[in-house]
């Protein structure tokens, strides 16, 4: 399990880690795990040239001491600072007897390797001052880039990218993961990510006294345990039953799709209320249909809204869904009907899982902004639900605040339905009896896992996605 830590306790962490270590000995752990990534990345070593981008503060420091290695192993390295005047004079120092040096921008040659130095986790705002030209610099070079900590241009503890901003191949991370590398445009900016272990999590588990950090980002052995396996002594009703109550005349597919998913998260059958009846039972011999939500038989959790409609059927199913003593998952038309009716959420007893894109977000709890994990924790607190933010990096938030961020997932999956084969993966393993943030969050996972296993053969639709998830849960179970 990855912790996620803002910055404030990242730098409470480091403060107590530091008092117990020889001077300078975090920063000297921080510069090794660096020049390894810069030299693995150059493939090659002498006559290499890397060119270190250095910030004024601790960030450039550590380029500059991983700077001093490289050139000690023979690597042409050259150093340009935002503002010479304010630069680690003993890194410097280190810098120049090891054979590098500091340049201005306009005499930088070509590099095989830059390395950005310029802003880590004290960055605040956009990036000001000399610190832009250096950026562009970078961005304009083919060399490939390594970024420290977290790239500069992105808010540490949000991903928010709000100007020019570095856009590295790697990022080496150091002692903790970040919020900013995992959500929003920071995600994309860092590329692949590598936490170095500077003996802080045992810090920030100490500091929280909370069994489990605010903010988390679940492995797939994570992913593998929370899936749950049919027993020598289960029956279909002991595995869980999901009622799905989506799709309508217009929309019959996304019943089907829908149904599709909620038949492989591990439940023992599906229920399905609807006008989709039909197509769902011709496309799916297995499931129980009914026309309404009041007819199906019980369930463990029900799966609301994806093509549903506004007709006043939709309204009867939603109210139908809201009314039941089990979970439930709103998405899609469920979410705009709550618009108008939100004491369906306040009355009820049972857990809730919203599944909005930013559109039905905003319809239901105002702008989402830049702060997307702050926007689906606001939201979670104030329905009282399990709030999935669905977008390139999903945020689930439950309502005492802890946090998911999920890892997988590729742009291909912005493709219509691919939102319902998601809701009906939601509902299936809250039927099977996984608590209800874990069970978003393994959703969203799984759909993003899928998704990518998809897009490997060619452009994606959302009946792609459903192979894929049954290739995707075969991988993680055996
Ligand atoms: N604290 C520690 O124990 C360790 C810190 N390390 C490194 O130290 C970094 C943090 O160092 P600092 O606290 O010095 O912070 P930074 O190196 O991120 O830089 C802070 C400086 O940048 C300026 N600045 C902030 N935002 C700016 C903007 N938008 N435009 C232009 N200038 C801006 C500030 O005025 C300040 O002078 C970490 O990210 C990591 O790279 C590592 O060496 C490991 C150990
Ligand atoms: N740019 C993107 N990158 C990665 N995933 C995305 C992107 N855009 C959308 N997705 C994912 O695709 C799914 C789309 O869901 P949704 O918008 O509800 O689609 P639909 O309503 O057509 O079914 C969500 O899981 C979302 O996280
Ligand atoms: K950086």
């Amino acid at each position: 399990m990855a912790g996620v830590w803002p910055v404030a306790e990242i730098r409470a962490a480091e403060d107590r880690v530091r008092a117990g270590l020889p001077e300078g000995s975090l920063m000297a752990r921080a510069a090794r795990a660096i020049a390894v990534q810069a030299r693995a990345m150059l493939g090659f070593g002498y006559g290499a040239r890397v060119l270190l981008l250095v910030g004024s503060g601790d960030n450039g420091a550590d380029a500059l001491y991983a700077g001093a290695q490289l050139a000690r192993r023979g690597i042409a390295v050259q150093a340009v600072a935002a503002d010479p005047a304010r630069v680690d004079g003993a890194a410097l120092a280190a810098l120049r007897r090891a054979g590098g040096r500091l340049i201005p921008l306009e005499r930088a040659g070509d590099a095989d390797l830059i390395v950005d130095g310029l802003l880590g986790i004290g960055a605040s705002g956009p990036l000001r001052g000399a610190l832009v030209p250096l950026v562009r610099h970078a961005s304009d070079s083919p060399a490939p880039v390594l970024a420290i900590d977290l790239p500069s241009g992105v808010d540490p503890d949000t991903g928010a990218v709000a100007g020019p901003a570095v856009r590295a191949d790697v990022t080496v991370c150091m002692g903790a993961l970040k919020p900013g590398l995992l959500v929003g445009a920071g995600r994309l900016h860092a590329g692949r990510l590598l936490v170095v272990d500077l003996g802080l999590h045992a810090e920030l588990a100490g500091l929280t006294e909370l069994a489990q950090p605010m903010i988390r980002r679940l492995d797939e052995d994570e992913i593998a345990a929370a899936l749950l396996e049919p027993g020598p002594d289960d029956d279909k009703y002991t595995r869980g039953v999901v009622g799905v109550a989506a799709g309508s005349q217009a929309y019959p597919g996304a019943a089907q799709l829908c149904v599709g998913s909620a038949r492989l998260g591990g439940v023992g059958a599906v229920r399905y209320a609807g006008h989709a009846a039909h197509e769902v039972v011709r496309r799916w011999p297995e499931v129980l249909v009914t026309e309404t939500v009041a007819e199906a038989g019980r369930v463990q959790a029900w799966v609301v809204g994806p093509g549903l409609g506004s007709t006043s059927d939709a309204v009867k199913s939603l109210r139908g869904v809201l009314g039941s003593d089990v979970p439930a998952v709103v998405d899609a038309d469920g979410l705009n009907l709550l618009v108008e009716r939100r004491q369906l959420l306040s009355d009820r007893g049972a857990a809730t899982v919203l599944t909005p894109h930013d559109r039905e977000f905003e319809r239901l709890f105002g702008p989402v902004g830049t702060d997307r994990i702050a926007a689906a924790r606001r939201a979670a607190a104030e329905s009282g639900a399990v709030v999935l933010l669905k977008g390139y990096a999903t945020v689930v938030a439950e309502p005492d605040g802890h946090c998911y961020l999920n890892p997988t997932g590729t742009a291909a999956l912005a493709t219509a339905g691919s939102g319902d084969v998601l809701a009906g993966l939601t509902g299936s393993l809250l039927a099977a009896g996984i608590q209800p943030g874990l069970a978003a969050a393994t959703a969203a996972y799984l759909h993003g896992a899928a998704g990518a296993r998809a897009a490997q053969d060619g452009p994606v639709v959302a009946s792609d996605l459903l192979p894929a998830l049954r290739a995707e849960l075969a991988a993680l179970t055996t």
